[in-house]
């Protein structure tokens, strides 16, 4: 297939190196110096042998005569995203943290997919990428993609790089919104590893609180969603969070369409994520990048 991949960060290289062995992969960045790199060098990962060499371009120039455009910028980036002139022949499939971009995919004059990535992966310069945890990547429909969904997940599956059809959006989702729900803005604002969700009992009070009030919101079973995120908190007990990631990286955060969006949904206040919230906002405006409102 002829995949355009747009935006070449974590989840973008990580994408672009393994998808790049078996597919005409072309990436879309929006730093001329990037685009050179990539094409000079190609992307290399921690665990692959080889380079794998890639097609790139700027974002601006998306044209038409794809099989496939994958999305990897941030939820914030989105909606700036869509006001572009996209090119319709081609589904896209969005991989962002978050539920915040749905309600702008609903608007769009798209076929789209979205997806979750399990998969950890650390950016190391413009090229380079560190797969630091293997996963898999989980897709259902969002919009007028119906039967051609199935077909391109066995194009892109391989066992080294497993994707899998999901066949509710809304669940996987909600899934993975109160993992990152719970486990992101605590390590953010703690500064520390996954792990302190299980290791500090008064980081854990809060991360059970975050669970409950969120699974509230998205009618989900609390003692379920508690066993996943202290699943996933033990899995990934080595990591540092995106959200930590982010901030000591000096850019903003996903907060608001991922905590920001359950906020939102819910007719009753909800203090913990309210509290978590204005925390991140305020490490954001420490860190330069976000302005008092
Ligand atoms: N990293 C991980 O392990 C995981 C990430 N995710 C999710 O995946 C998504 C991507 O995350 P991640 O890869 O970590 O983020 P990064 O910040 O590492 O990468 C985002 C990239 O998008 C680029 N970008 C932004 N806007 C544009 C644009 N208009 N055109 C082209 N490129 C653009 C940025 O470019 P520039 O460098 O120029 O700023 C940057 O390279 C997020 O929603 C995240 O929540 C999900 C699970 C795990
Ligand atoms: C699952 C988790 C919490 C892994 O770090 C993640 O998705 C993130 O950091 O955004």
């Amino acid at each position: 297939m002829k995949i355009g991949i747009i935006g070449a960060g974590s989840i973008g290289l990580l994408l672009g190196v393994y998808l790049g062995r078996a597919h005409d992969v072309h990436m879309f960045v929006r730093r001329e110096g990037q685009k050179e790199k990539l094409n000079s060098e190609g992307i290399l990962c921690d665990v692959l042998e080889n380079p794998t060499p890639v097609n790139a371009h700027l974002s601006s120039e998306m044209a038409s005569g794809y099989d496939l455009w994958i999305v990897t910028i941030k939820q914030h980036g989105v909606e700036a995203l869509l006001e572009q002139n996209l090119p319709t022949d081609a589904p896209y499939l969005f991989l962002q943290n978050g539920m915040g971009h749905l309600e702008k995919l609903s608007n769009a004059n798209i076929s789209s997919a979205v997806g979750v990535v399990e998969h950890g992966a650390l950016a190391e310069g413009d090229n380079k990428v560190a797969h630091t945890g293997r996963g898999n990547i989980q897709i259902a429909n969002f919009s007028h993609l119906a039967g051609e969904i199935v077909s391109l997940i066995e194009k892109l599956h391989t066992i080294t790089f497993p994707f899998y059809y999901r066949k509710d959006h809304q669940m996987m989702l909600k899934n993975k919104l109160i993992i990152n729900t719970v486990i992101n803005p605590l390590t953010a604002v703690f500064g520390q590893k996954n792990r302190c969700i299980l290791t500090n009992p008064y980081i854990q009070k809060i991360a059970f609180q975050l669970c409950e009030e969120a699974c509230g919101v998205l009618d989900m079973d609390i003692s379920k969603e508690w066993s996943r995120v202290e699943e996933i908190a033990g899995k990934t007990s080595e990591n540092q969070s995106s959200m930590l990631k982010d901030l000591k990286e000096h850019r903003l955060t996903e907060i608001d369409s991922i905590s920001g969006y359950i906020l939102n949904q819910s007719p009753l206040p909800l203090p913990c994520h309210q509290f978590v919230i204005s925390a991140i906002h305020a490490l954001e405006y420490e860190e330069g990048v976000r302005s008092f409102e």
